[in-house]
């Protein structure tokens, strides 16, 4: 870990959500001494779950919210992307969301889309 907060995007689609909760429920000693940023519904969620996150809730996802993330990574301003997307489901706003995971690779950042991948990633940035 390096000595500035690290600043994770936490995001997951609806029917993700839970999964997400319940992931961050299992790494919150690791949540709490990062600067989270989460789109509007998904940040919701977590703030009513773990009021100790330093979360920022961005735009809901289909009104900007994906976009806004994708902004703080061409701004060097994010270090990992946490996206819960869901697999099963068309999104009116997919293309947004595949602008955003696109950026995540072209600034190379870790980039997970499920529990167990996020495990990984966070276990990863923890030990460098
Ligand atoms: O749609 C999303 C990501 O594409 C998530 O947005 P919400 O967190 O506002 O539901």
């Amino acid at each position: 870990m390096h000595g500035s907060p690290l600043r994770v995007a936490l995001v997951a689609h609806d029917a993700r959500k839970d999964a997400l909760i319940e992931w961050a429920g299992g790494h919150l000693d690791a949540l709490e001494q990062c600067e989270i940023s989460a789109t509007g519904t998904t940040g919701g969620r977590l703030k009513g779950a773990y009021p100790k996150l330093n979360i920022t809730a961005l735009k809901s996802g289909p009104l900007g919210g994906d976009q806004q993330i994708g902004a703080l990574i061409a701004e060097d301003r994010m270090d990992a992307i946490i996206f819960f997307i869901d697999p099963l489901s068309p999104m009116p706003h997919d293309v947004d969301v595949k602008a955003l995971t696109r950026l995540a690779v072209v600034y190379d950042l870790p980039l997970a889309h499920s529990p167990r991948a996020a495990d990984v990633l966070m276990w990863g940035l923890r030990h460098g």
